[in-house]
């Protein structure tokens, strides 16, 4: 069984310029070391949900990491956006380095680190170039390394393949999976591609347009398998009488 790391008890959040609450008294854990995929409708409260275990924006209710409650941000949860801004006129390996920098670790922890996660992204080659001068893929490769810099206990990402390419994506949706079990990190990731959430999530968990909470969370048996390229029918089979499942949720 696997320990709980983030835990939402009736979790509500309103934003300041709205009257009603965005996220209705919703409930769910995150427990350590799984793929937690977040899967909705475009404005269901998705980004809004992630940004309040983020701790950027307030909540009523209990929400907690490892029993504490979260009241901001924090380096213990690292974020990854859809078009994460990295430092364009730094170095890729000055921009991996830079929370570590801040932090005061020493040079030479730095760049073991930094070393070492330039390797696990593929750009060890590249480790000189200014971030302007990478495509789109090679950016999000730099941020989701940024972040790992840190040693975040939850990495927290947001559609973040959302602008790339389907190879890329396809590329980068495996480097998540390599990094989550060389780094035995817990991910909370939200997608709105639901291939994506049946290769990457260890569970699965579902919101529709008005109910403004998870609706169900599944866990998920075809984790790690390229889902668009299956030989095996009865497999296949299974996959897309799952997809329809979770997609007759998002449209109930
Ligand atoms: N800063 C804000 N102030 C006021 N309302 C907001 C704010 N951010 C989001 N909302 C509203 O909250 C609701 C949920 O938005 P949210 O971005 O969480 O949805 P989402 O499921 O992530 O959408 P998408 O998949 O399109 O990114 C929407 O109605 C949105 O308009």
């Amino acid at each position: 069984m696997l320990e709980t790391l983030i835990k939402a008890n009736n979790l509500s959040i309103k934003y300041p310029n709205t009257t009603e609450n965005v996220i209705d008294k919703t409930d769910f854990e995150i427990c350590d070391n799984e793929i937690f995929v977040l899967v909705g409708p475009s404005g269901c409260g998705k980004s809004t949900i992630l940004q309040a275990v983020a701790g950027f924006i307030p909540a009523d209710g209990d929400l907690s990491m490892s029993g504490q409650k979260i009241t901001e941000p924090d380096w213990n949860r690292g974020v990854v956006f859809q078009n994460s801004s990295l430092y364009p006129w730094f170095t890729v390996e000055k921009n991996i380095g830079f929370g570590l920098k801040a932090r005061g670790f020493s040079p030479e922890k730095i760049h073991q680190r930094v070393d070492y996660l330039l390797d696990i992204i593929g750009l060890s080659e590249q480790r000189k170039s200014k971030t302007f001068e990478l495509s789109g893929g090679m950016k999000q490769r730099v941020a989701i390394a940024r972040v790992l810099a840190n040693k975040s206990e939850l990495l927290l990402m947001d559609e973040p393949f959302g602008a790339l390419d389907a190879f890329t994506r396809f590329r980068m949706q495996q480097l998540i999976l390599d990094i989550w079990q060389k780094e035995k990190t817990s991910i909370f990731m939200i997608t709105h591609d639901l291939n994506e959430a049946i290769r990457c999530g260890s569970r699965i968990a579902v919101m529709n347009n008005h109910d403004k909470k998870i609706i169900q969370t599944f866990s998920n048996q075809f984790q790690g398998i390229d889902v668009e390229n299956i030989d095996d029918f009865d497999i296949e089979k299974k996959i897309d009488k799952f997809r329809s499942q979770i997609l007759n949720l998002i449209n109930s």
